[in-house]
């Protein structure tokens, strides 16, 4: 009866990025890890381990090659990854700092739905085994070391069949070390489980059952400690690891030809090897150097002369021989392969030779581990289920720390992979599925993420304060200082016809049919309250004011405007230029700012218009006829003079919610996969689908909150008109709040690090509130960019926005609903946007 692997690894090749900046850094690995055994996988830094274990545990996808856990590909229901029965502890912390430990191991708790008394008792039983300080501490205040303790004791948590463990003792007293060693010794004994750990101490590898020694993404041996010392004699791993990685160099500097060959020939650890491979140095034009083909024909006579055989090129797509460095193809790198056989077609196989006693030892082990793996493919339904191993913790403190009517985790039934159990040795069809696939939230999960959520959002009380009051606070701002008139604009005023006014005198007051001192009752019309009027005695002194900034206008009125102004008015069209001149008050502006200019002139307009019809009410004619013949009647929609605030206020109240969705949504994000807690819990079967639903519970609760502050402030505190119905422009809040959390959730797609968010953040921000129409009409735009604004997330929802606070309008109309459907469409468009971006970079990342 075969046993199947825990984990198997074939032809495994991942490269990083694309293009010039691809690295790559697993080259054709082989591994395999048994059942019940420990794996040390050794290497020194940045040789791909924690790749390899990330594709093990399927949070990254090879670019060829196959990886199957417990005989199915990660993702699968049979390889029970992601879930329950694997244990995974990632290279950092993956732990959340505002919780405490005790908290930490309920959260995961709940993720796996383990019961209560079990997680009391577990709880107890991991501290005292790993030494853990009071679970009431939390996590953020415990030493590196206890930190790393601490997400150990979470991969323990709910006994997996397979503990995958990232350096787990980096940072851990020898003391400590030995017993987590021990612990791991005493779970593969005693209860039959699996485990792969990395470590940069290789002399602690010795308790394992299998070592895998890896060097720039190949393993150079993968055998038992004890095999290795004997092959090589060498007293210490770290001595057998010097030497493989000698070889390792030595085979690459002489473009892996004799150097590799000899020894794989000659040395012990390579004979009987049914192929070789190395590569051949070229020259300039691309030949094979006359070395490197002197060697390969050396090797084949040498071949020859020890075993009679054959020797034929390798069919190198037939997978007969390992690539040595596959992700190039032959041709281009020069590799050769040769195969030894007794005739061109059929390959020899040492292992069906009839004459046993021509292997040595190490290929009689080679070939024994060599059935193994192919019976593990040939295997059916008929291989034993999971071996019924007790999943007890270590006996000997079980009954110190479990009484003994609490139930273990294997008591109960694997809900989640008991049809994999039952077939172990069947490999499953290529799935393609992956932790990101979409599926119906599970309650449980979902309860534990929202809960975990509020948790966090409320231990930063401080920080949840400042972004809940934000946008309200935003909104204040904007309402004080967007939109107002300005006021108390000094203005330069030379009144020739009263220069007294110069010395301190006032201009003489007048309130009849007085036809004296007009410039006087002008100047009283102006509206003291926006400009504030300086006298100068000469134009020339008040321009040079206006020049230094003094004044933003100087007005100018001549010494006979009363005179002239009651001839222009009696003659009409008849009045000579003179009168005309005479008549006139000149003004001369500042144009600098716009928006002071205008409001001076609309001013100066209006209380011209006043002492016109001051005048003539006073000398009983008729008011109107001092009005211009252009005559605005009542609007239909809004106020004769609206203010500039009315118009800004419907996007700014969406802007100031979408990008606080889109800051809030990328920093929740790319904190949690830059700690590995994304990693941790989509190991631990969350999906992302709960992971969304759970920020969008959360984040929804908030959005209603902050869309009701800014809206109060808005509309009650600054008694901004809102003509619509309110529920409709909540509505469009939420949805374009939504728009942001999407948007937001596309940036920590794409971004690895918050600085890189931010720029894209920042990037977007200012176009967006460019183009939007939220500072300015639209129509002010040319109009190939008219085009494009529309379609930008915010443009269609502004206009909705304005159209049901100004008019009054409401969602039945086409205006208003087309902004509803653009932000539904652009919060599912960046949705899925995000889900591919996910998918594209599992491969490349
Ligand atoms: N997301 C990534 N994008 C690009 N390169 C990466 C990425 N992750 C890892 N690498 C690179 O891949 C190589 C292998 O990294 P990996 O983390 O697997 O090494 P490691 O053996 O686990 O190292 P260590 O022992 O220091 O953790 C390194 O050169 C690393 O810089």
């Amino acid at each position: 009866m075969a046993i199947v692997d825990a984990v198997y690894v074939r032809n495994a090749v991942k490269s990083y990025g694309v293009g010039k900046k691809r690295s790559h850094v697993l080259k054709s690995l082989d591994m395999t890890l048994r059942k019940g055994t420990i794996y040390g996988l050794l290497g020194a830094s940045g040789c791909g381990k924690t790749t390899l274990l990330s594709c093990i545990v399927g949070r990254r996808r090879l670019d060829s090659g196959e990886i199957l856990v417990f005989g199915g590909e990660p993702g699968t229901k049979q390889s029970g990854i992601p879930g329950r029965r694997v244990g995974y502890m990632p290279q950092e912390l993956a732990l959340y700092g505002e919780f405490t430990i005790s908290e930490t191991l309920e959260y995961f708790g709940r993720i796996y739905s383990l019961p209560k008394d079990f997680v009391k008792v577990q709880k107890e039983f991991l501290r005292k085994l790993l030494d853990l300080p009071d679970g009431n501490r939390y996590v953020k205040t415990l030493s590196g070391g206890q930190q790393r303790r601490v997400s150990f004791a979470v991969a323990l948590f709910h006994e997996p069949e397979l503990l995958i463990l990232d350096e787990p003792t980096v940072g851990v007293d020898p003391l400590l070390r030995q017993s987590i060693w021990d612990h791991l010794v005493s779970l593969v004994r005693e209860q039959h489980k699996t485990v792969i750990i990395t470590t940069h101490y290789i002399e602690e590898a010795r308790q394992a059952n299998t070592i895998g020694m890896m060097r720039s993404g190949r393993l150079l041996a993968e055998e038992s400690p004890q095999t290795l010392l004997s092959i090589y004699n060498l007293p210490s791993l770290e001595d057998v690891f010097l030497r493989l990685c000698m070889v390792d160099v030595s085979s690459k500097n002489n473009a892996a030809t004799i150097s590799v060959i000899t020894d794989g020939v000659d040395n012990p650890a390579f004979a009987g090897l049914r192929s070789v491979s190395f590569r051949t140095s070229k020259n300039a034009d691309g030949q094979e150097e006359e070395d490197s083909q002197k060697n390969m024909k050396h090797l084949i006579k040498y071949k020859q002369s020890l075993s009679g055989m054959n020797v034929a090129p390798t069919d190198l797509n037939k997978g007969y021989w390992k690539k040595s460095d596959s992700v190039y193809t032959p041709e281009e790198k020069g590799i050769v392969g040769l195969t030894f056989s007794p005739s061109g077609d059929n390959l020899y196989d040492p292992c069906t030779d009839k004459d046993q006693n021509l292997l040595s030892d190490e290929l009689a082990h080679q070939c024994s581990q060599s059935s193994r793996k192919d019976n593990r493919k040939t295997e059916t339904a008929d291989a034993s289920p999971v071996p019924g191993h007790n999943f007890r913790l270590n006996r000997s403190e079980e009954n110190l720390f479990r009484p003994s009517s609490t139930p273990s985790l294997d008591q109960r039934s694997h809900s989640d992979n008991s049809s994999a159990a039952s077939t172990p040795g069947q490999k499953t069809k290529k799935n393609n599925r992956s932790p990101y696939r979409f599926s119906l939230p599970s309650a449980h999960r979902s309860s534990a993420l929202i809960r975990k959520n509020v948790m966090q959002t409320f231990r930063n009380i401080g920080v949840f304060l400042f972004v809940f009051l934000l946008p309200a606070v935003e909104a204040i701002l904007f309402c004080l200082a967007i939109g107002n008139d300005p006021t108390y604009l000094k203005v330069a005023v030379v009144n020739d016809e009263f220069p007294n006014a110069t010395q301190g005198m006032d201009c003489p007051f007048f309130d009849d049919c007085t036809y004296e001192y007009y410039s006087c009752r002008f100047l009283r019309h102006i509206d003291n309250q926006t400009i504030v009027k300086i006298p100068y005695p000469t134009v020339d002194l008040a321009q040079e004011a206006a020049k230094k900034g003094d004044v933003w206008a100087v007005i100018h009125m001549p010494q006979n405007f009363t005179d002239e102004i009651m001839v222009r008015n009696s003659q009409g069209s008849d009045s000579d230029m003179e009168t005309i001149i005479g008549s006139q008050i000149s003004v001369n502006m500042d144009w600098t700012n716009q928006q002071i200019s205008l409001i001076i002139q609309r001013r100066l307009m209006d209380a011209f218009e006043d002492f016109q019809k001051d005048i003539l009410t006073t000398c009983e004619l008729e008011e109107a006829a001092g009005t211009l013949p252009l005559q605005f009647i009542n609007p239909i929609y809004g106020e004769p003079n609206p203010s500039f605030m009315h118009f800004m206020a419907p996007g700014v109240i969406l802007t100031i919610l979408y990008f606080i969705a889109v800051a809030l949504t990328a920093a929740v994000f790319i904190n949690e996969r830059k700690q590995g807690l994304l990693d941790r819990s989509l190991v631990a079967g969350v999906t992302m689908t709960e992971v969304l639903f759970a920020h969008l519970a959360n984040q929804l609760m908030t959005l209603i909150g902050q869309t009701v502050l800014v809206l109060v402030t808005i509309f009650v505190v600054f008694q901004v008109p809102c003509n619509g119905n309110i529920m409709t422009v909540s509505a469009l809040s939420l949805l374009q709040g939504l728009c942001g959390m999407c948007f937001g959730l596309l940036i920590s797609c794409l971004c690895d690090e918050e600085t890189s968010a931010i720029h894209f953040a920042v990037g977007s921000f200012y176009p967006n509130l460019l183009l939007s129409g939220v500072m300015w009409p639209i129509e002010g735009m040319p109009t190939f960019m008219r085009e494009f604004s529309y379609f930008l997330p915010q443009t269609y929802a502004v206009e909705s926005m304005r159209n049901v606070i100004a008019r009054g309008w409401d969602v039945d109309n086409p205006e208003v609903y087309l902004g509803v459907v653009c932000s539904v469409s652009w919060a599912l468009g960046l949705l899925f946007l995000s889900a591919a971006v996910i998918r594209i970079r599992k491969y490349t990342g």
